[in-house]
């Protein structure tokens, strides 16, 4: 049972799960007014939906080939439903989900297993995601094999070796188990088995955040070489702005299931505008004394709502600094420009920005 969400997607391109011609410099990923609500399921038999749980609702996105999209939130915020709507293994509510020019949201079958060998996920937990029982070799092999891609014999060994080099493991390693590597080295396992496949996009949910500070930039390094040199493009998951910072293109800021904020990475970092980003950045520690000594902090009042139960209007409305009554608390804001390429789903950004909206932040500096 689905939750109606409104009418079903008109769009030409999206009913007939081909696409129109559109420019060759289409985007990969496309993602247009996705839906993804779960039921909360009451009962002896849990056959009672008292309410739905909006875990994304209503993101709309584009991925350029190539290229690296780095989405950012508090846990909780549905980033990692949004991962994986994209590939497809969770079915979006309403709304859809576009790979090169090709609608994905209502295959099944075949051609839905056809559209996921150009997609392959990178998980956090290298440890639960990659059976212990299992070689490296073995694991590699599973992975071609699910995709048809298993010759057999010489070609596949030379495919795995040249894999792990990729990676920068040794050829020795086919022969050991998850549990011999660090975490650093099995993650590298977990990336070499998804580039098995050859894909086009790697979603990697918090690739590094189970990994040593020390360790993550040298997994990070080993993403970003193996997408120049395979022209990967990427979707990372990450609660951490660091992370996201050191490898993102593009940066979408998700709250509550909706995307608040998104641009190029370094205007983002270097000038956010929808509240929650500038809360969120203003919690991250500067390494100069002096700046971290004053810089702006904006701390948040109150709990991350439920998904279940959403407020009404702006999503952030019920935490922000800046709220205005009447209109905040009423009408939801939509992503819209505010200057290049950079979206804000805020009423008042541009006035925060130039600092004329009454209100803000309590917290003081310091
Ligand atoms: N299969 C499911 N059934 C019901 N609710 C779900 C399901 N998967 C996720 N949720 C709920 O959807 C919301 C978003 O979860 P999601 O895991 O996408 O967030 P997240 O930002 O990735 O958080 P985290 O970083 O903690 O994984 C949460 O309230 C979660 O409990």
């Amino acid at each position: 049972m689905t939750e109606p969400t409104g009418p079903p997607n008109t769009d030409p391109a999206v009913l007939d799960g081909g696409g129109p011609p559109e420019p060759a410099d289409r985007p990969l990923v496309e993602l247009r007014d996705l839906r993804v609500h779960f039921p909360i399921k009451r009962g002896v038999l849990l056959d009672r939906t008292v309410g739905w749980v909006h875990a994304v609702d209503g993101v709309s996105l584009r991925i350029e080939r190539g290229s690296t999209y780095g989405l950012v939130g508090e846990s909780g915020c549905g980033k990692s439903t949004l991962g994986k709507t994209v590939l497809r293994l969770e079915k979006p509510s309403s709304g859809s989900v576009v790979l090169d020019g090709i609608d994905m949201s209502r295959m099944s079958g075949e051609p839905l297993r056809r559209m996921r060998r150009r997609m392959q996920m990178v998980f956090q937990d290298t440890l639960s995601s990659l059976d212990p029982r299992q070689s490296v070799e073995s694991l590699l092999v599973e992975g071609l094999r699910a995709h048809g891609m298993d010759e057999g014999g010489g070609r596949t060994e030379r495919r795995l070796r040249e894999l792990l080099s990729a990676v920068g493991l040794p050829a020795s390693a086919l022969r050991r188990y998850p549990h011999e590597f660090s975490g650093g080295q099995r993650q590298r396992v977990g990336i070499a088995r998804a580039l098995a496949v050859e894909p086009e996009l790697v979603v990697a949910d918090e690739p590094v955040s189970a990994l040593d500070v020390s360790v993550q930039a040298q997994v990070l390094n080993v993403l970003r070489d193996l997408q120049d040199e395979y022209g990967l493009t990427y979707l990372v998951i990450a609660h951490d702005l660091a992370v996201v910072r050191h490898v993102a293109d593009r940066v979408g800021v998700m709250y509550l299931g909706g995307l608040v904020e998104e641009s190029d990475s370094d205007e983002l970092y270097e000038q956010p505008l929808h509240p929650y980003t500038r809360a969120l950045l203003s919690a991250v520690p500067v390494p100069e004394p002096e700046v971290e000594d004053s810089r702006e902090r904006i701390l948040l009042s109150g709990d991350l709502p439920s998904p279940a139960d959403p407020p009404s209007g702006c999503l952030f409305q019920t935490r922000c600094p800046w709220r205005q009554p009447g209109v905040c608390d009423v009408e939801r804001p939509e992503p819209r420009e505010v200057g290049e390429g950079h979206r804000v789903a805020c009423h008042y950004a541009e006035r925060i920005r130039d600092g004329t909206l009454p209100g803000g932040p309590a917290a003081s500096a310091g």
